[in-house]
């Protein structure tokens, strides 16, 4: 059995959630962990000088409780997929040399985290500039919600600072440009990934 894990990161609305859902519908034997998914719950989280709340942070994440759903897919891929409900197209028996199942990892802080850098075999990071995050942002309801000025206050002075610790963890990140279409980016990382899916079989 073969595995192949990538890494969809990037900015606070960049489109991750977006373009890992598409991948993972159109990847047979694919599943996604989201980063989202392990916040701390809200009393859990430091609040700064200015009264708000530290969520663009690791601290703010159960990145404890991310590992371990990543290493349960490590040690059995297709109970994994079978416990989340979703279908796989391999017959347990017999298993077949072509088998790839691939995990998309998603997330705002992924290659941050150097447990999971480690185990990413593909990293893709989207960005989008200020003006369009701001106001994609705006337009989003958190829960909880941003307060007044929180984008300016917090998540992009955050987004500056974690992106610079990022540049100095890991030099091969695949950028992908936020503004283009939905369609554009699916096709640009679907072509990639069937092209990784070939290179663990050993085929390219
Ligand atoms: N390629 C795109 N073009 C235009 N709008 C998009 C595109 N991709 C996503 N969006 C929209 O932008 C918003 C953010 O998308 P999405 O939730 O996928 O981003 P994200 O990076 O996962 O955000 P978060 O900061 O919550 O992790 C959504 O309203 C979504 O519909
Ligand atoms: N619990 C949540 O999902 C939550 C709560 C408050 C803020 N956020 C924001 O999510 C973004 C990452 O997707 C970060 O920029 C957080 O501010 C999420």
């Amino acid at each position: 059995m073969k595995k192949l894990v990538i890494g969809i990161g990037g900015i606070t609305n960049g489109g991750k959630t977006t373009l890992a859902r598409s991948i993972q519908e159109h990847i047979p034997n694919s599943c996604v962990i989201a980063q989202d998914a392990f916040f701390k719950e809200d009393y859990m989280v430091a609040i700064d000088s200015n009264g708000f709340k530290q969520y663009d942070v690791l601290e703010a994440l159960h990145m404890d409780r991310m590992m371990s759903d990543i290493r349960a897919w490590q040690k059995d891929p297709e109970s994994f997929l079978i416990s989340r409900g979703l279908k796989t197209t391999f017959p347990r028996i017999p298993r077949t040399p072509d088998e790839v199942y691939v995990l998309i990892i998603e997330g705002f802080l992924i290659f941050n985290y150097r447990p999971l850098n480690e185990i990413m075999d593909k990293r893709y990071f989207l960005n989008i500039p200020y003006e369009l995050c701001k106001k994609r942002r705006c337009s989003r309801v958190y829960v909880p919600p941003d307060p007044p000025g929180y984008f300016d206050g917090h998540v992009w002075p955050m987004y500056l600072k974690n992106r610079k610790e990022m540049e100095e963890m890991v030099s091969d990140l695949v950028d992908l440009d936020g503004t283009k279409s939905r369609e554009e980016l699916f096709a640009t990382v679907y072509e990639d990934v069937k092209l990784e899916s070939q290179r663990v079989l050993g085929k390219v």
